[in-house]
């Protein structure tokens, strides 16, 4: 079990000049859950996602993790994009190794995390192979690996998956889901799939709004998913995602 954070965001209004592209947004997530934010494109699912990772500001508004303000980025918080970001000139164990040996670990103990997380997303016989050698899936699943070996208190995904194809998709969200059973990082994970949502997440937020809509993006609802399992096949599943679908769907009165 790693370490892990819960999240206190109030009242966060953020503007781009005169653009309101986000009102009064609040949400509590405690430690150890796994938060899904859908909404249609522009309702601000990446900008709430950029600044709780401290790569922006929040023009008003409260925003804690693990009941720390937010005023940049830190190896609390664990980033993983829907393009890897992995470095090409390194190997697979390498990548993975690179935060803690940043951290000044022994080097048997830096092999040792690096070779764990490589282990916990299936890579082992790939540990000295490049970025450069690997199919999209498996650069992925690097780039999980080396965020996890940081020990994140706080997983921060912007649709992770969205550049893989179906199967691989379904490989990795299975891993996640694995994982985070696991480790218990609490995870917020943005996504524009409905049924990836629901199939990971403990509770999904759902936005609507966005400054193309003339409404500021905010949160319609947050739905808990309270299924003990998650058989997409499932009628109760199907259920789950059409109630999400519906209020995504719903497009906000203008102002
Ligand atoms: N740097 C910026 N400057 C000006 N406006 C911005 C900037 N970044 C985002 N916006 C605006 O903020 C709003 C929210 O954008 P954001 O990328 O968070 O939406 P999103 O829900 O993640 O969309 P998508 O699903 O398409 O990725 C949009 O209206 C966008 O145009």
């Amino acid at each position: 079990m790693g370490r892990t954070a819960d999240v206190r965001v109030e009242h966060l209004t953020k503007r781009y000049g005169d653009v309101v592209a986000m009102a009064d947004v609040s949400l509590t997530i405690p430690s150890g859950e796994f938060v899904a934010v859908v909404g249609a494109s522009g309702c601000g699912k990446s900008t709430l996602l950029r600044i709780l990772a401290g790569f922006e500001r929040a023009t008003e508004g409260v925003v804690e993790v693990g009941g720390v303000p937010v005023t940049g980025p830190g190896p609390d918080r664990g980033v993983v994009f829907q393009d890897y970001g992995l470095f090409p000139w390194l190997s697979v164990r390498e990548n993975v190794a690179y935060g803690p040996a940043r951290k000044k670990l022994p080097k048997a103990q830096v092999r040792e995390v690096a070779d764990r997380f490589i282990a916990a997303v299936g890579l082992t016989r790939f540990a000295d192979r490049y970025p450069g050698q690997l199919s999209g899936g498996m650069q992925q699943r690097v780039a999980i690996a080396r965020v996890l070996a940081n020990d994140p208190s706080l997983l921060l995904m912007d649709e992770p998956f969205g550049a893989l194809d179906a199967l691989t998709r379904g490989d990795l969200q299975t891993e996640l889901r694995r994982i985070h059973i696991e480790t218990r990082t609490t995870v917020v994970f943005v996504t524009h799939s409905i049924e990836e949502s629901v199939y990971l997440a403990d509770r999904v937020v759902v936005m609507t709004g966005g400054a193309s809509h003339g409404v500021p993006g905010h949160i319609s609802r947050v739905v808990t998913v309270d299924l003990a399992d998650r058989d997409v096949t499932s009628p109760a599943f199907n259920a789950v995602k059409r109630e999400i679908a519906e209020l995504v769907h719903t497009v906000p009165a203008a102002v």
